[in-house]
């Protein structure tokens, strides 16, 4: 990798970077796109952040996914909530990104996922949408905008398809959802559907509760996801379900598990970026299913630390962070202010 890494920034200046192979790199840092900044040209117009446009990579479809479940092959999904945390997962190499409604806690700060909006989504998804280059996308359609009826579900769902630029969407429920997944699906929108602990129902559930711990609310929940699959999703989220059951239940289906919280036998996994990279202040509470791969919090604030010493001691910014001006125009601006 690191080889690989340097060998492409001896041709990046060899070739005045003219045809950088940004994504021919298993991962490419965020520190390389730093140091192209000096050179806009290498990047798209419609991003300021700098979305790379060459090579194109190929898109994930639902055929992807499939084979990949066929084969056996864990299926990888996380979390974005805007286009760097997008960027970044997409670079990473995941099947699947999902606009996750948890975005209202960890994005927005808002108590639990209820008072997010479809407006609040579709502005988020969008933003994921412009990022996501090759993961197939998924968006979390909000509490309150698919209960009411297939209908309304079906409408939110365009919404998101069309407003949200989503490949995908992601409803809670399971036997009570069925109508409503097959009306969605039947409309050619993948839904894939979400059994177990289901986050937008915690006041009836009693808060966030792992699901089908006795005999019969396994029973319960292995039926939800029964009646999903019969009703058409491409897939299920499957969250806070002891590991045993989650195997039982991925056993019995012929569609994928993407478990969270549901241990090693489902189909895949997914979890919520900001917890897997620990973007968040210490001490701060996270479900016992996250495993801190990163510490990103530690890193952000010891960079703006940096930032806010170096500026009140005048070190920061230093000559190379500033723009020239030819001595002999310096020297005729000097007089013509002393004239003044
Ligand atoms: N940051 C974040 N990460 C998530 O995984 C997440 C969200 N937000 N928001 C929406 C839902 C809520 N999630 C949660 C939140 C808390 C627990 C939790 O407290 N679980 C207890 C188990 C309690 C029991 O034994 O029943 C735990 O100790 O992990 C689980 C899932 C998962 N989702
Ligand atoms: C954790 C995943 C499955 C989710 O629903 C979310 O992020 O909202
Ligand atoms: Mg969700």
């Amino acid at each position: 990798m690191a080889q690989l890494l340097s060998r492409s920034r001896a041709s990046m200046l060899c070739r005045g970077m003219q045809s950088i192979p940004v994504f021919a790199l298993a991962r490419p840092s965020l520190s390389l796109c730093y140091q192209q900044r000096s050179q806009p040209k290498r990047w798209s117009s419609h991003s300021p952040l700098g979305l790379t446009t060459d090579p194109p990579r190929k898109k994930v479809t639902l055929g992807n996914l499939q084979s990949l479940y066929k084969k056996g092959e864990p299926i990888t999904v996380m979390t974005a909530h805007d286009f760097p945390s997008a960027h970044v997962a997409d670079a990473a190499g995941m099947d699947v990104v999902l606009v996750g409604d948890s975005l209202a806690m960890v994005a927005l700060g808002m108590a639990d996922t209820s008072e997010v909006t479809v407006d609040d989504m579709l502005l988020h998804c969008r933003s994921v949408a412009r990022a996501t280059r090759a993961a197939f996308t998924v968006g979390d359609l909000p509490m309150g905008s698919y209960e009411i009826s297939p209908e309304q579900a079906l409408e939110t769902a365009i919404r998101f398809i069309k407003h949200g630029r989503v490949q995908s969407i992601k409803l809670e429920g399971g036997k009570e959802m069925a109508p409503t997944i097959a009306k969605i699906t039947q409309a050619g929108i993948p839904v894939l559907a979400h059994v177990g602990l289901t986050p937008q129902r915690q006041n009836s559930l009693g808060g966030f509760r792992v699901q089908g711990k006795t005999s019969k609310s396994a029973m319960r929940v292995l039926e939800d996801a029964l009646a999903v699959q019969e009703a058409g999703c491409f897939g299920m989220v499957l969250e806070a379900v002891p590991a045993e059951i989650a195997s039982i239940i991925t056993q019995k289906l012929s569609v994928p598990t993407i478990g969270i919280g549901a241990g090693n036998g489902c189909s895949g996994q997914v979890l919520v970026q900001v917890d897997m990279s620990g973007y968040f202040p210490p001490g701060r509470f996270i479900p016992k299913f996250v495993k801190q791969y990163g510490n990103v919090w530690a890193e952000s604030l010891r960079a703006i630390e940096s930032y806010r010493d170096e500026v009140k001691s005048r070190q920061y910014p230093a000559r190379e962070h500033t723009y020239p001006i030819p001595r002999e125009e310096l020297e005729a601006f000097a007089k013509d202010v002393e004239r003044l």
